[in-house]
């Protein structure tokens, strides 16, 4: 692939070791592994270090979707979704040399504040929208978007950060452990699903960032499955939102895959004009 700057090209080319780089603090942990801080010694380009134990790779079998989603993750070339540079491995690990995104995990930022500004959430849906048809230009779908793998950079800019997570999901999603509060009616009846599942997905997640909570949680999964399939969707009273909010959140959130607003329709709807901030979208 032709690189954009000889600094990709050196990087595309290389092989990484340990000993490239300094490590620094641990940033968070998931299923497979950790993410560190870490600096590339020559370059002091700051990196985040994903580690993944191979026992963890072979005991979850991930083994193959994790090359995919590495090879698909290299391909993606979007301000949005975060860079995976190269990756490399030794005897026990695996590890994967990431953009580091400075401002952390954007779940954590809602939890702080409770809700967004429906200027905040606009420009968050209409960066995700913009990732989400890039992908989707790509044959990239189900990105297993929900806020736990989104990312800000240092000035706030929202990444998607979980293309190793999709792998997850992909296993987790046919043992449906975890939540199912982002997943569309197709996905959570396990029948075949499109792109229109990343479109339900934003539906929920513009509802979350409004309101803190996603629009069909429930005590018991079987409850949020019920009301899933109802599309039991109501809006609280408070915060108020617009009635663009809503109508935009009412054409996502639709039973029928083929009737949800495109991505495209996403981008010039009223709610994302009057409110995304243009320039925190790139
Ligand atoms: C293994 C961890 C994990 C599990 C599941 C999904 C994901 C993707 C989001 C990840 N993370 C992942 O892959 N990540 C790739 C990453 C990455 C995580 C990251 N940054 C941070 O995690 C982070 C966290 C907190 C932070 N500070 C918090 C306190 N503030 C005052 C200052 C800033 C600053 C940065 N940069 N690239």
């Amino acid at each position: 692939m032709a690189s954009q700057n000889p600094a990709e090209e050196e990087n595309s080319k290389r092989n990484w070791s340990l000993q490239d780089f300094e490590i620094g603090k641990p940033l968070g942990r998931g299923k497979f592994g950790r993410v560190y801080v870490a600096r590339e010694v020559k370059s002091k380009f700051v990196v985040a270090l994903k580690v993944i134990f191979k026992e963890q790779i072979d005991k979850y079998r991930i083994n193959h979707q994790l090359r995919r989603e590495m090879e698909i993750q290299t391909s993606l070339r979007h301000p949005n979704i975060l860079r995976l540079y190269g990756w490399f491995h030794d005897t026990e690990r695996v590890f994967l040399i990431l953009e580091y995104a400075h401002k952390g995990e954007l779940y954590k930022e809602m939890r702080k504040k409770g809700h967004f500004t429906e200027k905040q959430a606009a420009t968050y849906i209409l960066s995700l929208t913009k990732a989400l048809a890039y992908c989707h230009e790509k044959h990239v779908i189900h990105r297993d978007i929900k806020p736990e793998n989104l990312l800000l950079d240092h000035e706030g800019r929202l990444k998607i950060g979980d293309f190793g997570w999709s792998v997850q999901s992909k296993s987790k999603r046919h043992t449906m452990c975890g939540t199912l509060d982002y997943l569309a009616p197709e996905m959570v009846e396990n029948k075949a699903h499109d792109y229109a599942v990343d479109n339900w997905t934003l539906g929920i997640l513009c509802y979350e960032f409004l309101f803190g909570a996603p629009p069909f949680e429930a005590e018991s999964q079987a409850d949020t499955f019920k009301r899933i399939m109802k599309v039991d969707l109501s809006f609280p009273s408070n915060p108020s939102i617009s009635l663009d909010a809503k109508s935009l959140i009412s054409r996502l959130l639709v039973k029928d895959s083929s009737r949800r607003l495109s991505l495209q329709k996403i981008m010039e709807h009223p709610w994302i004009i009057k409110n995304a901030d243009l320039t925190g979208t790139y």
